[in-house]
């Protein structure tokens, strides 16, 4: 049991392998040069030129910084802290791997052992650095290698880049936060805020608060949405909108009939924290990504400033008053780092802090932010924006240059926020940026053997300012047409404006295999197919609530479950009472039909906070874009099991750790013994187990869906619910008439027998 199950399909896994960019391969050893790869170009003289006038390392530094650029990036890992093995895992890494690793590094003088990243907190995050001929001819990383594939495979370990675990860390994310995740996709700093909301959680009670994973693209969100799954959380909503056009879902201010009809308990959606990680050029990943040698140009990063700039205003109006954002790249251009963030602070004025996050993370080498920068185009280097021609303008913005200003504004002075930054005295010299820019961070990939990053932390001490609310809106619409250089941003779906919230759309979508996602297609604008509410009136003259319809074509809608025969038939069949685990009002599909010999084939749980904002977006008229949300629960049984009980639901893997604390039926405890063989032969008939009782037991049940707890001698027998803790051992089995199946993957009953194997201290 624990976070760490899940299934993986095979269709699963082909989405992964089609993904493209920042997805990383399964487990090739990232310092692998494959002859492919040595026969690249490692160099560009484009980029070259530009880091050097930018000077973003001293000149005595500049052949180290270029020297590590070529050279592959060690593979770095993290063990997931809400996994059920976590302990074991990283004694294993620290005393059996590091320790036999760094025994033979001695002997053969050529190894060098896996090493934990000493800035992570309690060892969980680790890189290694060996290619794949290393593993062919040393048994221990051989061992090692596999370990690390079976375990990413059962979910409880991740790879992710050393760097790009650090946002999450500053973000100083609580368990009852609000978070969102702007652009989140492929999810692995998702990931990261998952584990920290579900930190404190003891098993089968949920946090307070959530996680928002917002994409605007619909392939890269379906693997986050594969990728989160592991986490077995009913705290998360994965959405599709434009992060620029994010939704605060104000049901003040939209006049909406459908917010007297559903009842909500938030009346706006404003965050505690937001992650706002940037698409951006990505030259920090070269070293992962040697094909960005090729490609690079100072062109990418001109042309994506002003997306980053409005994604980021965007996720600052979505801020709670005293909530804290991150501004992330993975690029080490001050256009798309610093420049973006003075120009935020000089939009927000005194509304917004950048922090000084230097006591953070003390052992992470970080540099500070750049003071001064040029703007580079096809037409050479700027210094200001005045020295900018006219015909290129359009390409080249004031917001790049240190000062932000203008020509024209320096002679007129500016405004009050642009006041705030001023240019150098001298004005033919180099722009010098006086907002404290020297306390973002800056990661160059030289200092700890890393790829290289950015980060600005953002305290919102007081509202943005009113006009400033009002300009975001204007440059929100002027960038919607706008075409962007990032090829996910070409792909935006046009959204309504405020008046849409008035309007159900009423678009036919069927039942799909994946908490709704289907391929992305734009809000439906179809005139036939939107009614207004008011018209909706029944017999007496009263409101009738609307029949609930997908808003968003190509996506099912998100629908509550009221089913009282589905929703008595699951609770009564595994014995969970209303008081200690609520499912009315929790439960929902993405089916419209919900009646209970309709098709819903699939229930997931929602925690408390993701129902607040489900019943929010109702309210104000679907604004969210939702392509997943809570936890797959319950899952319909096949016609032929169905026959067998009463309850046609079976419960899922990734819900069990969630609910079998509030189960007092269907459940049966076995011994050391019986349970590894159940897990080795997968189907034992009752009179075959090792333990007679423990057969008699089984075929006392129902016929259906049951569990079997591994009995580590702390079970109360009976219809108390089970005592789980987080050393829990479970797992989903079927009851038939003469044998008990496991219904768990192969790989998953694999990596848990050896574990058990490996456990010694447990009671056999
Ligand atoms: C640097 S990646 C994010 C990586 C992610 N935070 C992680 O840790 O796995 C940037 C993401 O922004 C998404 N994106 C691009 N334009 C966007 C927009 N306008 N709104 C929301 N997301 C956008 C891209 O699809 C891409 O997945």
């Amino acid at each position: 049991m624990g976070r760490g199950r899940r299934h993986r399909g095979r269709s699963q896994r082909n989405q992964l392998e089609d993904s493209k960019e920042n997805v990383r391969k399964p487990l090739k050893s990232d310092a692998s040069f494959d002859s492919n790869i040595q026969n690249r170009t490692w160099s560009n003289l484009d980029f070259e030129e530009y880091y050097k006038e930018q000077r973003i390392v001293k000149a005595e530094e500049w052949d180290s910084f270029m020297d590590i650029l070529r050279k592959p990036l060690p593979a770095a890992f993290r063990v997931n802290s809400n996994g059920q093995f976590c302990d074991e895992i990283r004694s294993i890494l620290e005393n059996d791997f590091v320790k036999s690793l760094q025994a033979e590094a001695i002997e053969s003088g050529e190894l060098e052992a896996i090493k934990p990243l000493p800035w992570y907190p309690k060892n969980l995050a680790w890189h290694s650095n060996f290619s794949r001929k290393e593993i062919r001819k040393n048994h221990t990383l051989e061992r090692f290698h596999e370990f690390l594939k079976l375990e990413t495979e059962v979910g409880n370990m991740t790879r992710q880049e050393a760097v790009s675990m650090v946002p999450p860390l500053f973000l100083d994310v609580h368990p009852d936060h609000f978070v969102l995740d702007m652009c989140a996709a492929p999810g692995s700093k998702t990931f990261q805020l998952l584990e920290i909301i579900h930190e404190t959680s003891e098993p089968g009670s949920l946090p307070n608060g959530m996680v928002v994973a917002n994409d605007v693209d619909y392939k890269r969100s379906n693997l986050l949405i594969h990728q989160t799954k592991r986490t077995c959380t009913t705290n998360l909503m994965v959405t599709n909108n434009e992060g620029q056009h994010f939704p605060s879902c104000n049901s003040k201010r939209t006049l909406s009939i459908a917010s007297e009809i559903y009842h909500h308990t938030i009346d706006q959606l404003l965050f505690d924290r937001v992650l706002c990680d940037v698409p951006c050029s990505g030259d920090g990943t070269l070293r992962k990504a040697p094909d960005i040698w090729r490609r690079w140009n100072s062109g990418s990063g001109n042309g994506l400033h002003s997306l980053q700039v409005v994604l980021a205003m965007r996720g600052l109006s979505l801020l709670k008053v005293g909530g804290r954002m991150i501004y992330s790249t993975c690029s080490m251009n001050p256009i798309e780092d610093e420049a973006v963030v003075a120009e935020i602070l000089r939009r927000c004025g005194c509304s917004v802090e950048l922090v000084d996050a230097s006591d953070k993370l003390p052992r992470l080498i970080r540099r500070p932010g750049l003071k001064k920068w040029k703007v580079h185009d096809r037409g050479g280097w700027y210094r200001c924006y005045k020295d900018v021609p006219k015909s290129q303008r359009d390409g080249i913005l004031k917001s790049m240059f240190p000062s932000g200003r203008s020509d024209k504004d320096s002679t007129n002075g500016g405004n009050s926020y642009e006041e705030m930054a001023s240019i150098s005295s001298d004005e033919s010299a180099e722009e010098v940026c006086d907002l404290p820019l020297e306390r973002c961070v800056r990661i160059l990939p030289h200092d700890q053997n890393t790829g290289g990053f950015f980060i600005a932390v953002l305290h919102k001490v007081s509202p943005l300012p009113e006009i400033q609310e009002k300009l975001n809106q204007r440059r929100n619409l002027s960038t919607r047409n706008r075409k962007s250089s990032y090829e996910a941003v070409s792909d935006t779906v046009v959204t309504k404006s405020e008046e849409g919230a008035q309007e159900i759309v009423l678009e036919e979508s069927s039942a799909s295999d994946n908490n709704g996602l289907k391929p992305p297609e734009k809000e439906s604008t179809s005139k036939e197919g939107i009614i207004e509410l008011a018209q909706e009136l029944d017999e007496n003259g009263k409101r009738k609530v609307p029949p609930v319809q997908g808003k968003w074509k190509g996506l099912d809608p998100v629908v509550f479950l009221r089913d009282e025969t589905v929703i008595h038939g699951i609770k009564t069949f595994y014995g969970i009472k209303d008081e200690s685990f609520p499912l009315y009002g929790h439960l929902v599909t993405r089916n419209s039909d919900t009646s209970s010999k309709g098709n819903v084939k699939r229930i997931y749980y929602v925690s408390r906070s993701v129902k607040d904002v489900l019943e929010l977006n109702s309210a104000v008229g679907q604004k969210i874009k939702i392509a997943s949300v809570g936890l797959k629960m319950f899952e319909k049984q096949s016609a032929r099991e169905c026959e067998a009980n009463s309850c046609s639901f079976r419960i899922t893997s990734e819900g069990l750790p969630v609910i079998l604390p509030y189960m007092t039926k269907q459940i049966l405890h076995a011994t050391m013994v019986d349970f590894k063989n159940l897990l080795l032969h997968k189907s034992i008939k009752f009179s075959d187990f090792v333990i007679p009782q423990f057969g008699h037991k089984a075929a006392e049940l129902a016929l259906g869906y049951c569990v079997v707890v591994l009995d580590d001698g702390t079970q109360k027998l009976g219809s108390e619910p089970v005592k789980v803790n987080s050393s829990t051992i479970a797992i989903g089995c079927w009851k038939g008439k003469a044998s008990l199946t496991v219904m768990v993957t192969t790989i998953d009953c694999h990596q848990l027998n050896q574990r058990l194997s490996d456990t010694k201290s447990l009671n056999v």
